[in-house]
């Protein structure tokens, strides 16, 4: 039977370098559904995914993750296209307005930090968040809410008896502990919301594994390492594209030091890729799974104890589902004139 394999943020990047290894590695076992918010995008990634694999099931779905409506709409769609869901990559993310701090940089370049300042960002990068339309923090609503929204829509086609399904994070080692606070989930008051939703994410697929995994839902972490795309020029913005091309003997040279400079999307989608080939159930709650590339340019992954707990982990959990009931409250309050006038007919937010 073939794989059903959802990707988020699938029309870029990451996501789409991972929908072309998973069609070359297996054209016609694979039901590849690209989740994107922009169809344009999402038909321009579709059409270069088929160029190369003219017999593949690529389908796509309108997705705005930082949206509940648009979540909670696709994943109506999900279910009434699929009857089961063995791969969810919950890929999609932003990094607004980034602010790169030169002087800490250069600081960094002289100290004994020099190496965690290029593989992780760590202490020069801040962004500016802004707020949804629905209230909330973008960064957080996008990386990570909406995906979590995701998930407990399509609990039914993921959890299965007698068979297993795996979500799979795209985290970054830009992840810290002291970025996040467990009185501040959407990171309403620091400058590091990416850092912020990413660690969270790391906390929140622990706790997904303890819930689930009895269902036989797994949930994994992966780092892609630092790869060059839309995400990552936006860092620079005043840099045009032929100047990162110019850096690139430089940061193949970094990659003597650091095996986290994977680069190209191909190689950052290591993991993500090596994942889905691995049997969930072997697979450690606790572990992220980096790309990584040799100074040789040889691919390969490697898992890393995360900085994460399990209370923090389940505090972290308790929270997100208080944040769900309230905004399937807004929904059913939203919906009640209508409900005048379609009395018996079950809403599709109505589980
Ligand atoms: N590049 C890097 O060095 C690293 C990246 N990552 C993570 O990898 C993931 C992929 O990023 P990357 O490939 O680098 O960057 P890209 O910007 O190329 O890809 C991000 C994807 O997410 C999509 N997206 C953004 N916001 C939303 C939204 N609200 N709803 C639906 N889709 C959305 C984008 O769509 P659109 O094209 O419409 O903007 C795009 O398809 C991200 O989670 C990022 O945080 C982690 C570590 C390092
Ligand atoms: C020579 C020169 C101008 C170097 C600039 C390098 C920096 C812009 C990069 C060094 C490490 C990079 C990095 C990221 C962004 C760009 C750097 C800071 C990320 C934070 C991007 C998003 C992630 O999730 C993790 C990345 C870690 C490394």
């Amino acid at each position: 039977m073939n794989k059903v394999v959802l990707v988020t943020g699938a029309n870029s990047g990451i996501g789409l370098a991972l929908c072309e290894r998973l069609l070359t590695q297996d054209t016609e076992g694979v039901q590849l559904c690209l989740a994107c918010r922009n169809m344009q995008r999402a038909q321009a990634a579709r059409s270069a995914l088929l160029a190369s694999h003219p017999t593949a099931q690529v389908a796509l779905l309108q997705m705005d993750t930082s949206s509940i409506t648009s979540v909670f709409k696709a994943a109506q769609e999900i279910k009434l296209r699929y009857n089961r869901l063995d791969y969810l990559y919950l890929n999609a993310g932003i990094m607004p307005n980034p602010q790169f701090d030169v002087t800490a940089f250069f600081k960094g370049l002289f100290s004994r930090k020099i190496i965690t300042m290029f593989a992780t960002g760590e202490g020069i990068l801040t962004q500016t968040d802004r707020i949804t339309p629905d209230g909330r923090q973008e960064v957080f609503a996008t990386n990570l809410f909406g995906h979590f929204l995701l998930i407990r829509e399509l609990e039914p086609i993921l959890c299965h008896a007698g068979r297993t399904s795996q979500l799979i994070w795209t985290s970054s080692s830009n992840a810290h502990r002291s970025a996040f606070n467990l009185e501040d989930i959407q990171h309403q008051k620091g400058t590091q919301p990416y850092s912020s939703s990413k660690y969270a994410s790391d906390l929140l697929s622990l706790a997904l594994n303890t819930h689930y995994n009895k269902q036989g839902l797994y949930s994994s972490v992966i780092c892609p390492g630092f790869v060059m795309t839309n995400l990552t020029y936006r860092i620079l913005p005043s840099f045009p594209a032929f100047l990162w091309t110019l850096l690139m003997p430089i940061f193949w040279l970094i990659r003597v030091f650091t095996n986290m400079f994977t680069l190209t999307p191909y190689n950052g989608a290591e993991a993500l890729f090596w994942l889905f080939q691995q049997k969930p159930e072997s697979l450690d709650p606790y572990a992220k799974y980096h790309s990584l590339t040799s100074a040789l340019s040889n691919n390969y992954t490697q898992p890393q104890k995360m900085d994460i707990d399990l209370e923090t982990s389940e505090a972290l959990y308790e929270k997100l589902l208080q944040l769900e009931s309230e905004e399937r409250r807004k929904v059913k309050e939203k919906q009640k004139p209508s409900q005048h006038f379609h009395s018996n007919r079950a809403g599709p937010l109505s589980s």
